[in-house]
């Protein structure tokens, strides 16, 4: 039912026609600042891949790639809404960002389900991460149901070079959809679907909401500690283990996501380390030894490239003028062409 309603709302937003008032809109500013990740530094070479489960993708991937085709407006200029023929894609971009730095994050107390939203920091960061995304593609944008991830999301969204406006979906009632429909055609053209699920949110740490993390330690010990935080399978007192988080985040990016990018559809996703450790997990076929190791910073875009049924990493973009990333496939490359043609 909820896949349903996301299927049919992602299809009242597809888009298929070019952008019309390109030429008013500003130059982009380009971003010069360099970052570096965690994870892309820290996990270079474990990009194992257990043959079972990318058996298991490639086959759903080719099976809903069949059925589906797909039209990147942005590389269709001269065709208007009327006249597109959709054509198939093989190729699409998955941009994973962990949300900005939150209030609790500055206060250095566990979060988990607790909404609470972005400081000061990870505002700007959420800004920073939108300019380094800026000339990647982005069709439809995954949220958890959490504030700092729908943040991060819409300020990142701020800096797209493209222009469209993300907007929230509310399906949560008949009436909730109805009362949130837009009327005009070229409107929908110009918005980016946003979808927030619960299934992304962090994962719930139980009794250690609201605890300062090194209280935390200083009481228990540093290694009961980092078990709660870092182990696979182990949970914090009554809250979830990284393994139970995986089992709802993994499952809705199998059913939800995948499917939106094997049928060719850019995907950004907001979340949680821990939501987003869990894929990644998934992404990268990590061992759940590997994935202890596995931390994510606040505020870090992640690009993944969907080809031929695989997974392939691509590492953070520096900017967004960014040679590595783009010289990786030719649709990448040509939609950027065409940005910096147009603004
Ligand atoms: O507090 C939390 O919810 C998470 C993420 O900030 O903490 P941890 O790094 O322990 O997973």
């Amino acid at each position: 039912m909820a896949a349903e309603v996301c299927h049919q709302a992602i299809g009242t937003f597809q888009s298929n026609s070019f952008l019309n008032n390109a030429k008013n809109n500003q130059k982009f500013q380009k971003n010069s600042i360099i970052l570096t990740t965690k994870y892309f530094t820290s996990c270079n070479g474990l990009s194992r891949r257990a043959s079972n489960y990318s058996a298991q993708r490639k086959c759903r991937i080719r099976s809903s790639a069949s059925q589906t085709s797909v039209v990147d407006p942005v590389l269709s200029p001269s065709r208007s809404s009327t006249t597109e023929t959709p054509r198939k894609s093989n190729e699409a971009a998955l941009i994973l960002i962990r949300h900005g730095e939150s209030l609790w994050n500055e206060k250095n107390l566990f979060t988990g389900c607790v909404d609470v939203p972005l400081s000061k920091k990870g505002i700007d960061e959420a800004i920073e991460a939108g300019k380094r995304i800026s000339s990647i593609p982005v069709d439809v944008i995954f949220t958890s149901a959490l504030v700092r991830a729908q943040m991060t999301a819409m300020l990142a969204m701020t800096q797209h070079r493209r222009r469209k406006v993300p907007i929230i979906l509310h399906n949560e009632s008949e009436q909730a959809r109805a009362w949130s429909q837009i009327f005009s055609e070229d409107t929908k053209k110009q918005s980016i679907p946003v979808i927030a699920s619960w299934q992304l949110n962090e994962r719930m740490y139980g009794e250690l909401q609201g605890l300062n993390k090194q209280e935390t330690a200083d009481r228990y010990g540093k290694e009961q500690v980092h078990e709660w935080r870092r182990s696979y399978d182990i949970p914090p007192p009554n809250g979830e283990s990284l393994e139970m988080c995986a089992e709802r985040a993994v499952a809705y990016f199998r059913e939800e996501i995948e499917p939106q990018l094997s049928s060719g559809k850019n995907v950004m996703i907001a979340a949680h380390g821990n939501s987003l450790r869990s894929i990644i997990m998934y992404l990268d076929q990590l061992t759940s030894q590997e994935v202890i190791s596995l931390e994510l910073s606040t505020g870090i875009p992640m690009l993944y490239i969907l080809k031929e049924g695989k997974f392939i990493r691509r590492g953070s973009p520096i900017g967004p003028a960014e040679a590595g990333v783009y010289a990786y496939t030719n649709n990448l490359a040509l939609y950027r062409q065409k940005l910096d043609d147009l603004y």
